[in-house]
């Protein structure tokens, strides 16, 4: 179903008191002043916060709890690693998967991607699956065969009824931490281009169900202009998630 969501990534930040203060906050202030919207809020802390933290969100509530990754097998010898049914398990509901930072630092691949997904949903998560281009890409007119690959690629083995349950974020790498946001014509353009490639992909409902989030450099400032797009569902937020204030107004931002 189609949402409107705003996710904080929170990244590998915060220490258990930060997080702990950081999410009161943020629960206060949401419900004090976010009173009408029908916007989902995920939050998504490091792993070793996610109890903590869901315990925090007011059940019932316009809250949820996403991690930032999981690991692609059930469970075994994998030390250190998370697996998607750990995370079920502590109440998360959603998980990011695809993030530009897993893909350049820890070289996850298309094919890890896909078995990640799967992991994913076989253990009740809905995947936050993300895409985007590099400057370089960009530059070199390349942004739409390459996010075309990365959903192809990635994402599109999913049956129908596991497809229905992605949210997918547009993330260009070159917006992240930058300080640099797409236009709200460029997010619109390439969010168009998913939902078309949705559309051919599995069917015109599926396109028109898919949440689709943009990330990068959004803010309080220029969220409402990019929320304010046809096809754009939301955001997946980064630095501002972490500022209680930021990450309000921009919820506000519907
Ligand atoms: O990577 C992001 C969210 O996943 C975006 O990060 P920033 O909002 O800090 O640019």
């Amino acid at each position: 179903m189609r949402k409107n969501i705003v996710a904080g990534n929170w990244k590998m930040n915060t220490t258990l008191q930060d997080a702990q203060a950081l999410i009161s906050e943020i629960v206060h202030m949401v419900q004090d002043e976010v009173t009408g919207s029908a916007v989902e809020v995920v939050v998504c802390p490091p792993f070793p916060f996610l109890t903590a933290v869901g315990k925090q969100l007011p059940e019932g509530s316009r809250f949820h709890l996403g991690a930032q990754n999981c690991h692609q097998k059930e469970s075994g010898a994998f030390t250190g690693e998370v697996s998607a049914r750990m995370l079920q398990s502590m109440g998360a509901e959603y998980v990011i998967l695809g993030h530009s930072e897993r893909r350049q630092y820890f070289q996850e691949d298309d094919e890890l991607l896909s078995q990640k997904l799967k992991a994913a949903l076989a253990a009740g998560l809905r995947p936050i699956f993300c895409v985007g281009e590099s400057l370089e890409t960009r530059e070199a007119d390349e942004t739409f065969s390459f996010i075309e690959k990365q959903l192809k690629d990635g994402l599109f083995h999913l049956s129908n009824e596991e497809f229905d349950q992605v949210v997918i974020a547009y993330e260009p790498i070159w917006a992240i931490g930058t300080g640099k946001t797409a236009t709200s014509a460029q997010a619109q353009e390439v969010h168009a281009f998913i939902r078309e490639q949705i559309a051919r992909a599995y069917d015109a409902e599926a396109a028109l169900n898919t949440s689709i989030l943009y990330g990068g450099s959004a803010n309080a400032q220029n969220a409402r202009e990019l929320f304010s797009q046809p096809d754009v569902d939301g955001g997946l937020i980064g630095g501002a998630s972490l500022k209680s204030r930021d990450f309000t107004e921009i919820i506000k931002s519907f």
